[in-house]
């Protein structure tokens, strides 16, 4: 058997996220039954010093020799580096992506890709220009779950699918848990629901709608968007979205088929987030509907209710994941660089612009403008 294509990481932050994702790439690939591709991380950086970027490596365990850095610009000059995992906020992803990409640094980049469509754009067409590999990451695409689910619609399992209901929400007191300085609630950290949890029940609606077509079928869709904003930022803390995708050239396609896109800081999707007591998402098609329990980000269970069942008479079929799962985008993102290929087919570049435009259209119908500085398309600029 080959030896297995290895990548090495470089680490662009230490919050959260960061931590969660260097830890599940470290995960042995056996544990999720894959051998073609393996992960090594080599280097970490912090804004905050080269000490905090040391007792992050440590603290994920990472091999004795992996640098920290006390700066994104020396993580990007390590010639050690393959790719760049970058965990900054969204305010951020657009100054740092460029900064790894004119490194000439593949990059996966944390979801929302951007701010905005156009620096998603911008990203992209460097990464193009450079010959480099670029992904969001929005993990849950790589799903064994969500790969199953696109293939059991792609092969007519639910017939036409007309509607895709999919909510992401948290019931939080927002004043008590985010203040007004935490990146949730920030405006400058392009904080709010729609960037950071609304893009989930986004995805679930364009994978099974939109990705589910033949690339040359597939057509953006209009979008109504309501946001209600959170009274002492300005982040959208309630956003509620409904969207119409045409129907599917060429083959006049017999519909047109409904998402409506959810996302909520002030109630939560489950009344009790322990239980499952509802789905997350539905995926409504004329055979049937495919319940996913969530929450959007990480569902573990599903279950296909055929036309004539009822819930009661359909199991939950429980999909483990050995870890936090963010490992499966990793594996990914090895297999495009093994292959030479510069966008993952699971998420494309135009999808995530797609994606980005439909965000900033419900942004723009309700005059949610985070600040230029994090707006913009001027490179580089002091965040
Ligand atoms: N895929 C998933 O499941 C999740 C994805 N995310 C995404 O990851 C990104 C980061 O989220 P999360 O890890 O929770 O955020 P954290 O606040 O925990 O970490 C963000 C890190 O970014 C760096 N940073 C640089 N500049 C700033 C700044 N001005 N303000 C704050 N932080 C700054 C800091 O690291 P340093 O000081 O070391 O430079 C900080 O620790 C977001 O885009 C979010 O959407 C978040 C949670 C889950
Ligand atoms: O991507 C995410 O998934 C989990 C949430 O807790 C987090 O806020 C969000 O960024």
């Amino acid at each position: 058997m080959s030896s297995p294509y290895t990548v090495r990481w470089g680490i662009l932050a230490t919050g959260g996220i960061a931590e969660t994702f260097t830890k599940d790439l470290l995960l042995d690939p056996s544990s999720r039954d894959v051998s073609d591709v393996k992960h090594i991380v080599v280097a970490a950086a912090s804004s905050s010093s080269v000490d905090r970027a040391k007792q992050f490596l440590a603290d994920c365990s990472c091999p004795s020799d992996a640098k920290a850095y006390g700066s994104y610009p020396e993580l990007v000059k390590d010639p050690n580096v393959d790719i760049v995992y970058v965990a900054t906020p969204h305010s951020h992803h657009y100054q740092n992506t460029m900064l790894c990409l004119l490194a000439g640094k593949h990059v996966l980049c944390e979801k929302a890709f951007t701010t905005n469509a156009a620096q998603a754009k911008k990203i992209i067409e460097t990464a193009k220009e450079k010959k480099l590999f670029l992904m969001e990451a929005v993990w849950t695409r790589f799903f064994p779950m969500s790969i199953h689910i696109r293939k059991m619609i792609q092969d007519g399992e639910l017939g036409d699918v007309h509607r895709v209901i999919a909510d992401n929400s948290f019931g939080a007191n927002v004043e008590e848990r985010w203040g007004t300085q935490h990146r949730m609630v920030n405006m400058e950290l392009a904080g709010g629901a729609l960037l950071d949890l609304g893009i989930y029940s986004l995805t679930w609606v364009f994978q099974c709608i939109y990705h589910t077509l033949p690339p040359d079928s597939r057509k953006a869709p209009s979008v109504l968007g309501s946001i209600s904003k959170y009274a002492k930022t300005g982040a959208d803390e309630k956003t509620s979205m409904l969207l119409t995708f045409p129907a599917a050239p060429p083959a006049p396609s017999k519909h047109d088929a409904h998402g409506i896109a959810l996302t909520n800081f002030r109630v939560a999707t489950f009344p009790n987030k322990h239980e499952l007591t509802r789905p997350a998402i539905r995926i409504q098609g004329t055979k049937g509907e495919i319940q996913v329990d969530g929450p959007a980000y990480r569902p573990r269970n599903w279950r296909f209710i055929p036309v004539g069942k009822g819930d009661g008479d359909v199991e939950w079929v429980e999909a483990k994941i050995p870890g936090h799962g963010m490992f499966w985008e990793a594996d990914e993102c090895a297999r495009c660089l093994r292959d030479g290929r510069s966008e993952s087919e699971f998420l494309g570049w135009e999808e995530s612009v797609v994606i980005m435009e439909t965000m900033d259209e419900v942004r723009r119908q309700n005059g949610q403008k985070y600040p230029e500085k994090i707006e913009t398309l001027d490179y580089p600029v002091e965040l």
